[in-house]
């Protein structure tokens, strides 16, 4: 049986399940259609994002006191007064406040790392639920009764088994947009804030703007949920809103696999089952009233953190046929228009220099007045023994550091002051020393993560799924650049099972498809085979032909006499000597600092 059967099979049980179960069973499956709404929105900002927030519950009561407030108050302020109290200008001012609200907190504490950015959460999570049990105008911590219920189409939905369709149609909907969104190239971007932002910014992505996109998704999810959540109870009160359910969210989301959007509505079933059943069997076990049910829940989650933390979902995919997990593979169309590409400057131009050089930390001098040019269609290597300065030089050359004194020319404009993303924009690529590739998506993916910067549609076209034209191009792009570096057999491989030399062949496929003019590769050769040495050497040689300008930090000696033009020697963070490879392999100061004075 195909996925999209078993799809298909869910969608007809959700649709009678209403006129089939008991109401009790049908409010359950309310509370879970309310509850995953969040959560995909936590999937989204903590799964995917790596931004862990306990205050998503403080969201979804802006969304529900505004419209409790504005379709209860009789003083509808005058701008208002047109909206005669209607729950849909309810959900309209509410997801505006909500925007607000997520915007400003986000430009407060999205900056913030480590454990500052949940602590942050907490902090705003109390201080919204304090808010709303404050304002005698929101009834305090009585809350406000009498809300109407919504009517859609002439239709009232004042029963459970009606608002259950509205519920489970806009949580669907959601999940198909956040879909959409994932696999996309503002998705990728997304993707790579978990453990990749550096990376992210040096292929062009504004990682912050990400960020505060999946957050204010989030809290718009967590709103449209209070807003059902209010017509639905037709009453609210600040409980449903604070920290602890703020708290249950994130369990329901780890529990059903915080990092796949159907790990959200599996989260928010099962914690609301099990709650369920436990609150009505324990007291039976253990007698008395005591909340058994939040002890057992507790010691259950923790085992399960033991046992699977990636949460249930995972282990479903697992079980399923490899047919299946393999049905999400994009495939790319061949017939997809080529990417524009930049002009090349002309070969033998000055393109990047650093003059006078200088970079201390503290009292160490890792980089002294140091003088470097590179030009169009040349390959320059940057050699020297262990602790010599290269990386810290390679990283003022990429604007990923600043010089302390000197500064640095990219096609005679000054990168002080600019980030790698500027400089990434004006046409320079780079691999890192340390691969850093997102591992557990594909070979394709992580290379089209290179063409961020040559596509242009956003957001809201990405979730609607109308950028696929883009998206073929991009993909095309990605593809010709794997086949190009010999890895075009792996386009849906897991870039993390790839071999070391494999992947930082695919760091190089990825700074290409940036279209880049400067392209600076760190130590490239380490841990290749003899024969992917000689691909590599190929592919450099060729793209030198075309009049790229190429720099290389590298320590396999072969490899660079037998590929640079020129080489610069680096040692104690000085410049020791430049030359043509034959000048370098017989300069005595070049010998003496490798071999110790040995002639
Ligand atoms: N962020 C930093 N803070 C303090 N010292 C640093 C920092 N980065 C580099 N250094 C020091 O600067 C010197 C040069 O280091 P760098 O990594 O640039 O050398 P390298 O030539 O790239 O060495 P390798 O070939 O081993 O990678 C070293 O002594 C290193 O300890």
């Amino acid at each position: 049986m195909k996925p999209r059967y078993l799809i298909i099979i869910g969608l007809v049980l959700l649709a009678i399940a209403p006129q089939v179960l008991p109401t009790f069973q049908v409010t359950l499956l309310n509370y879970i259609g309310l509850y995953a709404l969040v959560v995909l929105g936590l999937v989204l900002l903590t799964g995917v994002g790596g931004m862990t927030s306990f205050g998503q519950a403080a969201f979804v009561g802006l969304g529900a006191y505004s419209t409790a407030y504005l379709t209860t108050t009789e003083q509808l302020p005058s701008w208002l007064a047109w909206s005669a109290g209607s729950p849909w200008i309810g959900l309209l001012i509410g997801l505006l406040l909500t925007a607000a609200v997520a915007l400003f907190l986000g430009a407060l504490t999205l900056k913030l790392s480590g454990h500052y950015l949940p602590l942050g959460t907490i902090a705003w999570g109390i201080s919204l639920y304090y808010l709303f049990g404050t304002m005698s105008s929101m009834g305090g911590h009585t809350g406000i009764s009498g809300l109407p219920s919504l009517s859609l189409f002439g239709v009232v939905l004042d029963k459970g088994e009606k608002i259950y369709y509205l519920i489970w149609v806009i949580l669907l909907a959601a999940v198909w947009i956040t879909s959409n969104l994932l696999n996309s190239r503002e998705g990728r971007a997304i993707r790579a804030l978990k453990g990749g932002q550096l990376m992210a910014e040096s292929m062009g992505v504004n990682t912050f703007r990400s960020k505060m996109v999946i957050f204010l998704i989030s809290a718009l999810f967590a709103g449209i949920s209070g807003w059902l959540y209010a017509h639905t109870q037709r009453f609210v009160n600040p409980t449903p809103f604070g920290l602890s359910m703020g708290i249950d969210y994130l369990f329901m989301a780890l529990i059903g696999g915080v990092g796949s959007v159907w790990g959200a509505l599996l989260g928010a079933g099962i914690l609301t089952m099990l709650k369920q059943w436990l609150q009505d069997w324990l007291p039976l076990i253990m007698g008395g009233n005591g909340q058994y049910e939040t002890i057992v829940l507790g010691l259950l989650i923790v085992f399960m953190m033991q046992r699977s933390p990636g949460g249930i979902w995972p282990l479903l995919v697992r079980l399923a046929p490899a047919s299946w997990r393999n049905q999400n593979h994009i495939k790319v169309d061949a017939s997809a228009e080529n990417l524009p590409r930049r002009d090349l400057p002309e070969k033998g131009q000055l393109v990047l220099e650093a003059r006078n050089v200088t970079r201390r930390f503290g009292g160490l001098v890792a980089n002294n007045q140091m003088n470097l040019q590179l030009h169009a269609g040349e390959v320059l290597a940057l050699i020297g023994p262990n602790g010599a300065g290269k990386s810290t030089m390679f990283n003022q050359l990429s604007a990923v550091d600043t010089p302390s004194e000197g500064e640095v020319l990219f096609l005679d404009q000054s990168l002080k002051g600019k980030t790698s993303r500027e400089v990434a924009h004006m046409g320079m690529s780079r691999t890192f020393q340390h691969v850093k590739l997102l591992t557990t998506m594909t070979v394709l993916e992580n290379v089209a993560l290179g063409t961020h910067m040559r596509g242009n549609k956003g957001i809201i076209s990405a979730s609607l799924h109308i950028e696929r034209e883009e998206e073929q191009r991009l993909l095309k792009e990605a593809q010709f650049q794997l086949e190009r570096v010999g890895l075009g057999e792996h386009l849906y491989t897991e870039a993390g099972s790839l071999s070391l030399g494999q992947q930082r062949i695919l760091e190089i496929a990825r700074a290409l498809c940036a279209d880049p003019c400067v392209l600076l590769l760190d130590e490239p050769a380490a841990g290749l085979r003899h024969k992917e040495k000689q691909a590599l050497a190929e592919l450099l040689q060729k793209l030198r032909q075309e009049g790229l300008a190429i720099l290389l930090v590298e320590h396999d000696m072969d490899f660079v006499m037998n590929l640079a033009d020129r080489i610069v020697v680096m040692e104690f963070g000085e410049k020791i000597a430049e030359g043509l490879p034959e000048e370098i392999q017989s300069n005595p100061a070049v010998l003496e600092a490798y071999l110790g004075g040995a002639e």
